[in-house]
């Protein structure tokens, strides 16, 4: 039995139109430790995946489950960082990271969680605005909050849709080192699952890569495996030939539509001109 078993998946959604189907016969299994990025267009249904394994989102047809469990809603096992930080708009950094490892974390003492919270607020690198609240902070800032209030409860999984997508190319390449630190610290038992648009970042992070065709019903195009070494520098891997074969794979698995979606605009941009 693998940590994670995604079989048959379908999700679809009731619209005013009729039924629309996201995704479609998604079949994953995922390794307890494994990091496994998720790429494709938008709209291919990679957040709706993510949901799914969340527990936030109940397969149309298909399972998924967890240990051998199907999932039947969010748990503390599983630490989530959307897209849209999704943090309490009245309370502080430090709170709201707080009152995530208060509520998820057992057997700790008030001042061993008070620790945590530090700890993971210095990770993200936010000590100095610990007592702004989320309309006081950028865009990039309120996403590190969500990064460390995910990392903070210690859960066995972490769910990242997007997670560094807001942030400045800096403190994006200081996060996937912090992710990966952490990653080892656990000794590398917890299971990463991570959307990304970035080609970059998903070589450089994952055990494996999920390309997803387009939507409706999306279903997964082809999984790439790789072996780069780790720990894994960025400096020495960009010059590895693995390292440049996946990534010109990548880039012409995605390119396609890339192109499509280039005509579309130019041929927008005529008829708002004509
Ligand atoms: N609640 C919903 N009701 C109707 N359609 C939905 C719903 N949620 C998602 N969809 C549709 O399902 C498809 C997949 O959406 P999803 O958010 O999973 O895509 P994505 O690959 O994560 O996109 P992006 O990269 O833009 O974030 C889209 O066409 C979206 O419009």
């Amino acid at each position: 039995m693998m940590y994670l078993e995604i079989k048959n998946l379908e999700i679809s959604f009731p619209t005013p139109k009729g039924k629309y189907t996201a995704v479609r016969n998604i079949d994953l299994e995922i390794k307890k430790g494994e990091i496994v990025s998720i790429i494709g267009h938008s709209g291919c249904g990679k957040s709706t995946i993510m949901n799914a394994v969340g527990g936030m989102l109940t397969p149309t047809k298909g399972t998924v489950t967890i240990n051998g469990q199907p999932v039947k809603g969010p748990g503390p096992d599983r630490g989530i960082v959307f897209q849209n930080y999704s943090l309490l708009p009245w309370l502080t950094v430090y709170e709201n990271i707080f009152q995530a490892v208060d509520a998820a974390v057992k057997n700790k003492t008030r001042d061993e969680k008070k620790e945590i919270t530090e700890k993971y607020i210095k990770m993200v690198g936010l000590s100095s605005h610990r007592e702004k609240l989320p309309k006081q902070m950028s865009g990039g800032m309120k996403q590190r909050v969500a990064i460390a209030r995910a990392f903070a409860i210690n859960p066995d999984m972490l769910l990242l849709d997007e997670p560094f997508g807001a942030l400045d190319a800096l403190t994006k390449g200081d996060m996937h080192i912090e992710l990966l630190k952490l990653w080892n610290l656990e000794n590398r038992s917890k299971t990463i699952i991570m959307v990304t648009h970035d080609i970059e970042e998903a070589i450089f992070l994952s055990d494996r890569i999920v390309v997803m065709t387009d939507g409706p019903a999306a279903t997964i195009r082809e999984i790439e495996e790789l072996h780069l070494p780790r720990p894994r520098n960025k400096k020495e891997i960009v010059s590895m030939p693995e390292y440049k074969i996946i990534r010109e794979r990548l880039l012409s698995l995605l390119m396609d539509k890339v192109e499509i979606d280039q005509a579309d605009f130019y041929q927008a941009a005529e008829v708002e001109v004509g």
